[in-house]
């Protein structure tokens, strides 16, 4: 926190309510109150137990609850509760992840490209953010629904997230998302992911009850936390986890995160390269407002949406569109179709049958600008329900 004062003003009054209240993955604590210099310039956070500021005398000074002058009695006393020494100047330092509340207030320096990740620094995602996009100004968001958003609202440039994992499978999320906003996808990166267990200085592995971290990143190291018999339990990201752990000063909880994480965070690494197999690598989608135009002069992917009819072999006859054509497909992927995910139906028995409705998401080893592509897109038309292009873009060919 800045070491500057805040002055209270007639015209500037101390809030009387609490701001915000933290997501499960804000792990300051329980309330913040923000005050902001006259100059509109200067934004002080106090994270504070539940206060109300009645103080009509003083200000309050940024440098801390030791310095904080002529302030409510209770402002004083929840500070003192609030347990300010466990968090290094560095950590109150770090970026504040976006959230939906944060969509309606752009900022940006404008020099260089801005790009949102889910989770807070130190996140596997804000690593792929940097591998995509070089020098890039990496944006924390609270939610992938967030960092979409972001985009949509021009608040960054660009959004990179988490699609696949060759160990954990599809975020299901994200496919829906990139249904439901109309961002285009302009690349992917992959990412090799090394998990490390963290836990703070001092404790011993045998300590350990419970660990936390992102479900993808439990279920990557699956096999690790069961042989140590540890309580699993899930954060937005894993290195929302590795900072509670650190905050709070838990003794018996660890956290499944990177050797990034154990850095910005200050804890020790336990045991490194815990994922159920050395090969773990997660690939991410590069995310735009306009589509990139494709091209031919290096591998290209597409990655298209569609729906069909229920019936029987249709399936086979839109994936068959690829098949004549010799494009090969690197991915596909079910999700109900939300809006109606049943479909009610004339069966052969002269009864009434309910369907489940899907929408099926393929990739597929070519560009938009091959003759080949165009055609399967257009034999595939004839029958399906709903298409929709979300990208072609080049792949990520290299080993990670
Ligand atoms: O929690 C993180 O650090 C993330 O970047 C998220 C995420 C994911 O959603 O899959 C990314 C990579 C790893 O597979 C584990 C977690």
């Amino acid at each position: 926190m800045a070491a500057s004062s805040v002055a209270r003003s007639a015209t500037t009054p101390l809030p009387r309510h609490v701001v915000s209240k933290p997501s499960h993955a804000d792990h300051l604590p329980k309330t913040t109150l923000s005050f902001e210099s006259r100059s509109g310039r200067r934004r002080i956070v106090l994270a504070l137990a539940s206060v109300r500021s009645d103080d009509n005398t003083g200000k309050i000074d940024g440098g801390g609850h030791r310095n904080l002058v002529g302030g409510a009695s209770e402002l004083k006393s929840a500070l003192e509760d609030f347990p300010y020494d466990v968090v290094s100047k560095d950590l109150r330092a770090l970026p504040r992840p976006l959230s939906s509340t944060h969509l309606s207030n752009p900022v940006s320096d404008g020099s260089r490209l801005r790009v949102a990740y889910q989770g807070v620094r130190g996140a596997y995602s804000e690593s792929a953010a940097e591998k995509a996009y070089p020098n890039c100004e990496a944006v924390p968001c609270e939610q992938f629904d967030t960092a979409f958003e972001a985009v949509e609202r021009w608040l960054v440039d660009r959004a990179v997230l988490p699609i696949e994992n060759s160990l954990g499978g599809s975020i299901h999320r994200n496919y829906d998302l990139l249904l439901r906003h109309s961002l285009h996808i302009v690349g992917e990166v992959k990412l090799a992911v090394r998990h490390c267990l963290l836990a703070n200085h001092g404790v011993e592995i045998e300590d350990l009850k419970r660990v936390l971290s992102h479900p993808q990143a439990l279920a990557q190291c699956e096999n690790t936390l069961t042989k140590l018999g540890l309580v699993r339990e899930a954060m937005d990201d894993t290195a929302g986890a590795a900072k509670h752990v650190a905050f709070h000063k838990l003794k018996d909880t660890g956290a499944v995160a990177s050797s990034t994480a154990a850095v910005i965070y200050g804890l020790q690494i336990l045991a490194q390269d815990i994922q159920d197999d050395s090969d773990n690598v997660t690939r991410f989608l590069m995310l735009a407002r306009e589509p990139i135009i494709p091209g031919t002069d290096k591998p290209f992917k597409t990655s298209i949406v569609f729906s069909l009819e229920e019936g029987p072999g249709v399936l086979f006859k839109a994936l068959a569109v690829f098949a004549l054509r010799q494009i090969n497909l690197t991915k596909i992927e079910s999700r109900p179709l939300r809006m109606q995910p049943l479909r009610a139906s004339d069966d052969s028995n002269g009864g009434l049958s309910k369907y489940f409705d899907y929408l099926f998401y393929v990739d597929f080893e070519a560009s938009m600008a091959d003759q080949s592509a165009q055609n399967a897109l257009r034999h595939l038309k004839e029958f399906a329900t709903f298409l929709r292009v979300l990208g072609s873009y080049p792949m990520d060919t290299s080993m990670t």
